[in-house]
């Protein structure tokens, strides 16, 4: 039953998602500063240094400025998550030049994205097991496709380097990143059909040692409000 009513609106949005994803994944792979990690199971790329040093800084900065603790529930992404989390300014000019940096390497429409959310891990904090993207059969899919519909890409920026713990994992790929100061992972969350990629589940392991500092960039699959 469940599988019958999320494959309607799924089924929908499919060829509007497989054109993004067309589109993104030519210009990545086209950009000699790109990585595509050589896995089948998902589309996701790295790229070393794409923020500074200096920049790394200011942005862990902001992100304790607006890090609380981050909610227990409010949608899929957000569920089993204890680190603190916040959304920078997004009127920032300093966040509105990273943003333009970041659509630009995916070559997508600023309106797309959503606000650059920051996350602060101390030792012993994780994000469990989750998808980006919406469970069309949630209750929150309504007001989600009212704003912009599916959550396509993830941009996700590390700004610290941990000392242990703290990698990203893909276990159903699997592969497992660990932070590395500066690198932007980028990942296609829905598959080459344009359907929801469940092999996308992935984690921020716990830390161990070290603080773990991220920025987080969600793109719609329409504009964002
Ligand atoms: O902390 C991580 O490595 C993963 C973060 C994440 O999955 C997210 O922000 O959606
Ligand atoms: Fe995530």
């Amino acid at each position: 039953m469940i599988g019958f009513r999320r494959s309607r609106p799924d089924a929908k949005d499919a060829p509007a998602h497989a054109r993004v994803g067309e589109r993104v994944r030519a210009r990545l792979d086209a950009d000699p500063s790109v990585y595509r990690l050589p896995v089948d199971a998902i589309e996701i790329y790295g790229v070393a240094d794409f923020f500074t040093a200096e920049e790394c800084a200011r942005l862990i900065g902001m992100v304790d400025a607006v890090a609380r603790p981050s909610p227990t529930y409010h949608n899929n992404a957000d569920s089993g998550r204890t680190s603190y989390s916040g959304d920078v300014d997004p009127d920032d000019p300093f966040i509105r030049m990273l943003e333009r940096r970041i659509d630009d390497l995916l070559g997508i429409e600023h309106a797309h994205g959503e606000v650059i959310q920051g996350q602060r891990y101390e030792p012993g904090q994780q994000f469990r097991a989750h998808f980006d993207y919406f469970d069309t059969s949630a209750s929150y899919w309504p007001t989600e496709e009212g704003r912009g519909g599916q959550r396509t890409w993830t941009a996700m920026g590390y700004l610290s380097a941990v000392e242990a713990g703290g990698a990203t994992e893909f276990p159903k790929v699997p592969i497992s990143v660990p932070p590395q100061k500066g690198a932007l992972l980028v990942w296609n969350n829905m598959a080459r059909d344009g359907k929801p990629n469940p092999l996308t589940l992935h984690a921020g392991r716990p830390v161990e040692q070290g603080v773990k500092y991220i920025v987080t960039k969600w793109y719609r699959a329409r504009p964002w409000y």
